[in-house]
């Protein structure tokens, strides 16, 4: 992808990115801005582990990349009042980086394991003792030497984030006390996320401008705080006191993202079933090698977006491009 695509299609993998995702991340439930249902019963749950004087039980949360996991997940590690340990699915090869890891927790602490669907098998089966008992087997040496050592743990609190909730195993997914679905924003909550964000970075901006990143966010708050640093660059160089509506609509034409918050890889895969499969059906995997992407990111990133404005219909013979996608590229849809 190039540049302009990840504005609104990418993973944040920058490290000046990271640097502003701590910056702008909220630290309290009561700041976290959306995600009303399950911030509640979080709430509830970690009031309760505390009155115990518990470990809060383990938490899952699924939903697609940038709508705030890993910022729930430190959320509720303050709320707790107990430190997190952050780690990844794929960064655990062995059992043995699993019980360092572990090793090194305080009673309550929270283990944070993004992409935990990417979790190797064999710790995935160790994970399950530390998660129900907090204990650890495992068998050290080879052949008739071969031992198994017990390792007691602190009771913690494991939090793993996935995109991918159908990936886990069924005895993993079932260890989870408290499942959390990570929806999209709607436009009021992503425009109260790019003030709050503006705030931090001192930044002043009217609420035509917020609203107006808040709709071609894609309702994914990783991409309005993106979004918002490019139009601030922008409203800095033409020597605006106030980031508007108007220096965010000339700033996003110059990036290539319309209106509905769609960028070029959005429209390429649009015109690409429209064009060469007259608006499908066609598979995802066709379509990724027709556009020069990877499967996974179409899947991940582009896909679903365009499924929840109603663009794309999923169908069993393939995906679909629906009347609403043709009339938005200002094409004449001729399949009906
Ligand atoms: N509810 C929220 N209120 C305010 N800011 C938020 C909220 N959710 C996310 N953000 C901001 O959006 C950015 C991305 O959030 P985060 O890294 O938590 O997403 P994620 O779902 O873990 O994504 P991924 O799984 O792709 O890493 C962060 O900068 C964070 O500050």
């Amino acid at each position: 992808m190039t540049e302009d695509e990840r504005l609104v299609s990418g993973t944040s993998s920058d490290q000046a990115e990271r640097t502003d995702e701590l910056s702008l991340r909220p630290h309290l439930l009561s700041e976290y801005i959306g995600q009303t249902k399950l911030k509640d019963e979080i709430g509830v749950y970690v009031q309760a582990a505390k009155q115990r004087e518990e470990a809060l039980d383990h938490v899952l949360l699924y939903g697609p990349p940038g709508l705030g996991k890993t910022t729930m997940a430190s959320v509720i590690a303050n709320e707790m009042g107990v430190n997190i340990k952050t780690t990844s699915g794929p960064a655990i090869e062995k059992n043995g980086d699993l019980v360092a890891l572990l090793n090194e927790l305080n009673p309550g602490d929270v283990l944070f394991i993004d992409e935990i669907h990417r979790l190797p098998k064999a710790v995935e089966e160790v994970l399950y003792s530390a998660m129900e008992d907090f204990f650890i087997d495992i068998i050290i040496g080879q052949g008739p030497t071969a031992h198994a050592v017990h390792f007691p743990l602190p009771p913690f609190t494991l939090i793993g984030a996935t995109t991918k909730a159908g990936m886990l195993s069924a005895p993993l997914r079932e260890r989870f006390g408290i499942v959390g679905h990570m929806k999209y924003y709607s436009v009021t909550e992503l425009t109260a996320i790019v003030e709050r964000s503006a705030a931090v970075f001192n930044s002043r901006i009217a609420s035509s401008g917020a609203v107006e990143i808040a709709r071609r966010s894609r309702g994914t708050p990783r991409i309005a705080n993106r979004l918002l640093k490019r139009v601030r660059d922008f409203a800095d160089v033409a020597q605006m006191d106030e980031i508007n509506a108007e220096i965010v609509d000339y700033a996003l034409a110059m990036l290539r993202v319309d209106k509905k918050g769609l960028d070029e890889t959005d429209r390429k895969l649009l015109t690409t079933m429209i064009e060469l499969y007259d608006g499908g059906p066609v598979g995802v995997a066709t379509l990724a090698a027709n556009i020069g992407e990877e499967t996974e990111t179409i899947a991940d990133m582009v896909e679903p977006y365009l499924m929840q404005i109603g663009f794309i219909k999923r169908t069993p013979r393939g995906r679909v491009a629906t009347a609403a996608a043709y009339a938005h590229l200002g094409m004449k849809q001729t399949n009906k």
